[in-house]
C-alpha cells in the first residue's frame, strides 16, 4: 500500500518504521515545516493517510484528505468535542475515516474489559470509581484520549456517573479535587517520558481494585495504526477502532 504520513514526530517516524516493515510505501511525509506540500495532487499519490499531529492542526488534515478523497486514519487525540460534525461530513460526503484514542491492541482488550467490569462493580455503588492517567511531559491534551474512552465505558455502563472531570497535575501530590457524587475524576499526571499509563480504581472502605495498563514504549500504537490503514483502505464509512478489533466474535 501506499502511504501518506501526516505528522511526522515521536509517533510518525515510528509509524514509518513498522509501515516500511510490512512492505508498504511511504509517499509523502508532511509535518509543520512541510506543510507546502500538503496538497490534494500529493495526497492522492497515497491510498491511505495515517494523521499523527497535534489537537491544532487535525481538522484542517481531515478536511484536506476528504477533499482528496483518500482514506485517513486518526491518531491524534485532544478534538473529540468535534467527533459528532466530523462523522456527519464523512457520511454525507461518502468518505473514509477510522479513528482511535489508542491503537494498540492491549488497551483495546482494556476498553473491553473496563466496561465489563463497570457493569459488575455497578451492582455494588459503596465503591467509588476513578480514572487516572500519566503521560510524558510534552503531551499537549489532558486528559488523555485513551483515559476519555475509558470514562466513557463507566459512564456509559453505571447509574452513579453521568460526567467525568479532569484534573491535571505534574506532581503526585495528593490534593483532594471537588468532585461531585455524579462526576467521574480523571487525573492526569504529566511525568518526564511515560509513553502512557492508564488506571482504573474501584476503591471502598475496606479494599481497593486497580485495572491497569501501561505501555512500554509506543510501538504498539504504531502497529495498530499501520493495522488500521490496511484495514480502512478499500473501505467507505466512518469507524472507530472497535470495528477493527471485534472482541465479540
Ligand atoms: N491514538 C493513538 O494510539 C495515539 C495517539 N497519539 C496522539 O498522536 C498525536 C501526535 O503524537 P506524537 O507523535 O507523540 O507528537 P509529536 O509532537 O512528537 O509529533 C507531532 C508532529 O505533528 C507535526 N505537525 C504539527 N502541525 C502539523 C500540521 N499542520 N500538519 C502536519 N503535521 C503537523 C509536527 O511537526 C510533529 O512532527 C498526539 O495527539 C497524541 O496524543 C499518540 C500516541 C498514540
Ligand atoms: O500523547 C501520547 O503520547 C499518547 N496519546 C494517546 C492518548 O491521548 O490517549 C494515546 C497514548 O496514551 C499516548
Amino acid at each position: 500500500m501506499k502511504i501518506a504520513l501526516l505528522g511526522y514526530g515521536k509517533m510518525g517516524k515510528i509509524i514509518e518504521k513498522i509501515a516500511l516493515s510490512r512492505k508498504h510505501e511511504i509517499v509523502l511525509t508532511i509535518d509543520h515545516e512541510t506543510l507546502h506540500d500538503l496538497t490534494t495532487e500529493n495526497l492522492q499519490k497515497a491510498d491511505v493517510v495515517i494523521e499523527f499531529t497535534t489537537p491544532a492542526s487535525v481538522l484542517s488534515n481531515i478536511e484536506h484528505c476528504f477533499n482528496a478523497n483518500v482514506p485517513v486514519v486518526i491518531g491524534t487525540t485532544g478534538w473529540y468535542e468535534k467527533l459528532p460534525e466530523v462523522k456527519q461530513q464523512c457520511i454525507e460526503g461518502n468518505k473514509s475515516l477510522l479513528w482511535a484514542s489508542n491503537f494498540s491492541v492491549g488497551v483495546n482488550v482494556f476498553f473491553y474489559v473496563n466496561k465489563l467490569l463497570a457493569k459488575v462493580m455497578n451492582k455494588y455503588p459503596y465503591y467509588e470509581v476513578q480514572v487516572e492517567e500519566i503521560h510524558h511531559t510534552q503531551k499537549m491534551d489532558s486528559p488523555s484520549g485513551t483515559a476519555i474512552t475509558i470514562a466513557e465505558g463507566i459512564i456509559n455502563n453505571t447509574d452513579t456517573k453521568n460526567e467525568w472531570i479532569n484534573v491535571l497535575t505534574t506532581d503526585d501530590s495528593d490534593d483532594d479535587a471537588n468532585v461531585a457524587p455524579n462526576q467521574l475524576l480523571i487525573e492526569s499526571l504529566r511525568i518526564d517520558s511515560v509513553p502512557g499509563t492508564h488506571t482504573v480504581i474501584y476503591d471502598s472502605e475496606v479494599d481497593s481494585i486497580e485495572f491497569k495498563h501501561t505501555a512500554h514504549n509506543r510501538n504498539g500504537f504504531a502497529l495498530g495504526a499501520v493495522l488500521a490503514a490496511e484495514w480502512l483502505h478499500d473501505k467507505k464509512g466512518f469507524y472507530s477502532v472497535e470495528a477493527m478489533f471485534d472482541f465479540n466474535s
